[in-house]
């Protein structure tokens, strides 16, 4: 699906495709930059952190590992339940592991901030965040986010990962949903 084929259930394309994989270059080669000569295990948030994970492995140069998370901090709504549960959890042992999470996005930043500490307590050798978008104006607690791609106005927003109710994970660009769908104003 391309960016005219914006359905009635898409406002407008917030970031479009050229500027996500520019991003995901640049972010690339500021990890590269900083793990160099490090073991570096990438920490991919599922399911939302699908794509940025899969592009920026790509773009690279540093060796990584790849592991996954599953956590749920969201039920079928826009809204935040805060309360996060782990639905899968890392096959690997990270004590003395150099970390980077890799997430689509900081909305109240409670997500990353509940497994922040969860991951702290397996001592690892360092633990950093990548995240793809943040929404300054919706965050509910501070999160250290060593390397951002964009921040974003406060608007419900799909694509390149980000679903709503499971859809719009694969549109190629990062677009708001329309009001109408979700019933809400994103905030
Ligand atoms: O900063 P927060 O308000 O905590 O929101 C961010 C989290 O919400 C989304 O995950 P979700 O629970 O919807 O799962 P998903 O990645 O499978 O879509 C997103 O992928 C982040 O993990
Ligand atoms: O704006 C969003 N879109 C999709 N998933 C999300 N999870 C937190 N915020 C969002």
């Amino acid at each position: 699906m391309d960016e005219k084929d914006l359905g009635a259930d898409l406002a407008k394309v917030l970031i479009p495709e050229d500027r996500l994989r520019a991003k995901v270059r640049e972010l690339a080669e500021q990890i590269d930059a900083d793990y160099a000569g490090r073991d570096l295990l990438l920490v991919g948030v599922l399911k939302g952190a699908v794509m940025i994970m899969a592009d920026l492995a790509r773009e690279l140069h540093t060796p990584a590992s790849m592991d996954w998370m599953a956590v749920s901090s969201y039920g079928s709504g826009t809204k935040s339940s805060g309360v996060v549960r782990i639905l899968k959890d890392l096959d690997t042992d990270i004590l003395d592991r150099h970390v980077l999470i890799v997430e689509d996005i900081i909305d109240s930043g409670l997500t990353l901030s509940w497994l922040v500490s969860n991951l702290r307590s397996r001592n690892p050798a360092s633990l950093e965040i990548c995240a793809l978008l943040r929404k300054p104006e919706a965050v509910r607690t501070e999160i250290e986010c060593r390397y951002l791609g964009f921040d974003i106005p406060n608007e419900f927003v799909v694509g390149y990962g980000l679903d709503y109710a499971e859809r719009y994970r694969n549109l190629p660009f990062v677009g708001t949903l329309a009001p109408h769908v979700y019933g809400g104003d994103g905030s």
